[in-house]
């Protein structure tokens, strides 16, 4: 049996006018995420940290912002895709786990039904996902409400 790490980092800029998708879950507020995608930052560091627990490069190579076929598309169907890629080089996903930074608004009522999200697509149980989040103090552009970041981490084994 073989194991491999990744990890995937994420940042998207907040702006009036779009939806805030963050783990495959619409989170209401009055900003959302800017990007080429629904841009959800939580599901493309998952992505990225699949994709490089196996060195395949990062979600950029395999779904590039310069492609039509990729403008506003739900990161659900990134995510499943990306777990093809995975699946076809014999791994599967022993767990993960992230980190949201974002100031506003308070994530926590929404991460069931992210784990949930998630898990479904992944085929997992929700204890696999773990979903964390912290504010920045109101220091830096995520403090000022301007940006949200991601971390996530994952672990295959074969
Ligand atoms: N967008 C966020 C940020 C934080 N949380 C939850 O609040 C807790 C306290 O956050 P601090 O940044 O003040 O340490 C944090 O542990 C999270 O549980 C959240 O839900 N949404
Ligand atoms: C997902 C893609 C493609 O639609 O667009 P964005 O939503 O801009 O997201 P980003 O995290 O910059 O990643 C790469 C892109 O390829």
């Amino acid at each position: 049996m073989g194991i491999r790490i990744g990890m995937g980092v994420d940042v998207h800029q907040l702006g009036e006018g779009r939806d805030l998708m963050l783990g495959g879950v619409h989170v209401p507020h009055d900003k959302g995420a800017i990007g080429h995608s629904d841009a959800d930052v939580l599901l493309h560091a998952i992505c990225d940290a699949l994709l490089g627990a196996l060195a395949l490069g990062d979600i950029g190579v395999h779904f590039p912002d310069t492609s039509a076929e990729f403008k506003g598309i739900d990161s659900k169907i990134l995510l499943r895709r990306t777990y093809e890629l995975v699946q076809k080089e014999g791994y599967r996903i022993v767990n993960i786990d992230s980190t949201l930074l974002l100031e506003a608004p308070k994530i926590k009522p929404f991460v069931p039904q992210m784990q949930q999200t998630i898990a479904e697509i992944l085929g997992l149980t929700i204890r696999d996902v773990s979903i964390k989040a912290t504010t920045n103090e109101q220091m830096g552009y995520v403090g000022r409400k301007e940006g949200v970041v991601a971390y996530a981490t994952v672990l295959l084994e074969s």
